[in-house]
């Protein structure tokens, strides 16, 4: 499929600052968590405090300004020190807990919220988005789109600002601290921290790559399950139902595999995570105890560093996968900001003026010299120029692909002629306001679109106010009352709850009935080619008459019944109107429209209730 998107340009930062307005809205809880990481820090560097001060003075004998004099009283030893600091080391691990969890109740929330202002606004403007680009860009990939890349920016604000304030916060506390401690061991883990984060990345990677064969083999089981799902006519009548569950098998013992080298790969990383810290630590302890053999360190100073170098590797490891993550990210940005800036085919001109209609029933349309096309060698519209008057019913006719969607779809502006223009009562449609045009035109579609609500909400779907009366006037004008009252919910029943399906003929006569509901001057109307039986299209024909009373109405017909209700029609081929005129003046002429008629013959007569 041709992807609708132009490819982007501009660099990793430029594209993360357009997501910065997102992370602005939430400034005031992203500075709280900003606050709260300084605190978490603070507490990572004080930990092992307690520890220290009870080997060094409450155990052993070293006066740490004067601790030693307030802590330790003649009277009962050692032991109001031992209790400050089993205190002090409770106390330091229920505050870690308690900012912990506000830090993760604050990120889930404002991270959260952020994600789906995002999302939402992707998805308004994905909605705005002209025909013409729906029809290029897949609707799962959209859908990906949305719930998932969407998410690019939720880890930006994560990986650019939350983990990397913390970590940093962290390392500087932690670094300042071991330097008054000992400068020879502050090096050393400095020097050490690195090299251990780079090998356990280096280990890391096969992780991530076999992460993402796990990812692809559940998709691909999810997609086959879903395309199985939705084509079960096919399957059973082509008693697909065996090769499937194979393929579904298949799928399943790769997913194995794929999760068995996934474990492998963690363990590895593991072994290679412990062993680097093993080596770090055991580097430190060598270097730090021949130090406390020489007298330039204490005890507790060195149980102090062995808690640093975990700490460090901890904070390291963390800034770097995030580091690492940045393109995963920015493939992400790329894809979403694709949506962003999708050209809009069908601009909404600001403060552009509502249509104006003149007359008391339709309004007079005129395509006027219109060409449009999908492809570029591939015109779908030639030059095309017709008027249509006020309550005139103009049937469009002719071969398949002949291009009669495609004219009809240029009236409510699903895209915009390439050269020529449409009018409406002398309106040109881009100087209106786009909701305006679209508020005075109703569409029956071949294939009836209902949504998953009660028949009364589909009925009254573009006009949110109707009344119970008059969604059920709409509906006994549509001759679609009867088989609704007959519904054990009636007007409540929901489209597809509990089994509640409709035939064809009843799904035509709601989308019919939200037609009339809607009540507008111009109508475009899909006829179904679909066979129905005699006393179905009679019904359907009947509603459909009084439908077209008082409105202009463009009509794809492929019915002669339908044909003959026309006022005029319109034969086109090949994107032009060849022959135009009332039914009767077409047959007379004994032209395109005649043949194609006794071609066509049985097809048109077919479904005929005459
Ligand atoms: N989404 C699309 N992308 C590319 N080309 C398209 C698209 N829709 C239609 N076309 C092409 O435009 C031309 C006109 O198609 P259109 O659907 O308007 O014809 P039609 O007369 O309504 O046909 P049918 O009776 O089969 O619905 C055809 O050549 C068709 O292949």
């Amino acid at each position: 499929m041709q992807n609708a998107f132009p490819v982007p340009q501009d660099g990793m930062l430029a594209k993360f600052r357009r997501l910065l307005p997102y992370l602005w809205e939430e400034r005031g809880r992203l500075s709280l968590i900003i606050l709260l990481s300084a605190v978490a820090s603070a507490l990572t560097v004080l930990a092992p405090w307690p520890l220290k001060i009870l080997v060094d003075v409450a155990l052993g004998d070293t006066d740490l300004d004067g601790w030693r004099a307030a802590f330790v009283d003649p009277e009962h030893g050692r032991t109001r020190l031992v209790v400050a600091c089993g205190v002090a080391t409770a106390l330091l691990m229920v505050l870690t807990t308690l900012v912990g969890n506000a830090l993760s109740w604050l990120w889930a929330s404002s991270g959260h919220r952020m994600l789906y202002a995002f999302a939402s606004d992707l998805f308004d403007r994905i909605q705005r988005l002209s025909l013409l680009f729906h029809f290029r860009q897949s609707s799962g990939d959209l859908l990906s789109r949305i719930t998932g890349d969407s998410w690019a920016v939720y880890s930006m604000a994560s990986q650019l600002l939350v983990t990397p304030v913390r970590q940093i916060l962290t390392i500087i506390g932690v670094g300042a601290t071991a330097i008054m401690l000992s400068p020879l061991l502050t090096a050393l883990i400095f020097v050490l921290a690195p090299l251990m984060v780079w090998s356990v990345r280096r280990f890391g990677q096969p992780i991530r790559e076999r992460a993402q064969g796990q990812r692809q083999t559940e998709a691909a089981l999810a997609s086959f399950a879903q395309q199985t799902l939705s084509n079960m006519p096919l399957v059973q009548v082509f008693g697909l139902s065996q090769r499937n569950t194979r393929a579904i098998r298949a799928l399943g013992d790769r997913l194995v595999t794929a999760s068995q080298q996934l474990v492998i790969a963690n363990d590895g990383y593991t072994l290679v995570n412990n062993l680097a810290l093993a080596t770090g630590a055991s580097l430190v302890l060598f270097v730090g105890a021949q130090q406390v053999l020489a007298g330039d360190l204490s005890v507790g100073s060195l149980l102090i560093f062995m808690a640093y170098v975990e700490s460090l590797r901890e904070a390291l490891a963390s800034l770097l996968s995030g580091y690492g993550q940045l393109r995963t990210i920015e493939a992400s940005a790329d894809r979403v900001l694709e949506v962003v800036d999708a050209r809009n085919d069908v601009p909404d001109r600001p403060n552009a003026p509502p249509l104006r209609l003149s007359h008391p029933q339709g309004a007079d349309i005129t395509f006027d010299g219109v060409s449009f096309t999908y492809e570029p060698e591939r015109p779908a519209l030639h030059e095309v120029s017709l008027e249509i008057a006020a309550g005139e019913t103009l049937a469009l006719v002719g071969p398949t692909g002949a291009g009669k969607s495609t004219l009809a779809a240029l009236l409510p502006r699903f895209f915009d002629p390439q050269s020529g223009e449409v009018r409406i009562d002398g309106q040109r449609l881009p100087d209106v306001a786009l909701a305006s045009l679209r508020a005075q035109v109703s569409i029956v579609l071949q294939e009836p679109f209902l949504l998953p609500l009660s028949i009364a909400e589909n009925i009254a779907f573009g006009r949110p106010d109707a009344t119970e009366n008059e969604i059920r006037a709409a509906a006994q004008a549509a001759n679609a009352d009867a088989f609704i009252e007959a519904l054990p919910d009636g007007y409540d029943s929901v489209i597809g709850e509990r089994g509640m399906t409709l035939s064809g003929g009843q799904r035509q006569r709601i989308s019919i009935a939200r037609a009339l509901a809607k009540d507008t001057p111009i109508l475009i109307f899909d006829e179904p080619t679909s066979a129905v039986d005699p006393e179905t299209e009679a019904q359907i024909l009947e509603a459909m008459s009084r439908l077209l009373e008082g409105r202009t109405t463009v009509i794809i017909a492929h019915r002669l019944s339908t044909i003959e209700r026309a006022d005029r029609v319109a034969f086109l081929e090949d994107g032009r109107i060849v022959e135009l005129g009332t039914h009767e003046q077409l047959q007379r002429l004994g032209g395109r429209m005649a043949r194609f008629q006794s071609l066509q013959g049985m097809a048109l007569h077919g479904g005929d209730d005459g």
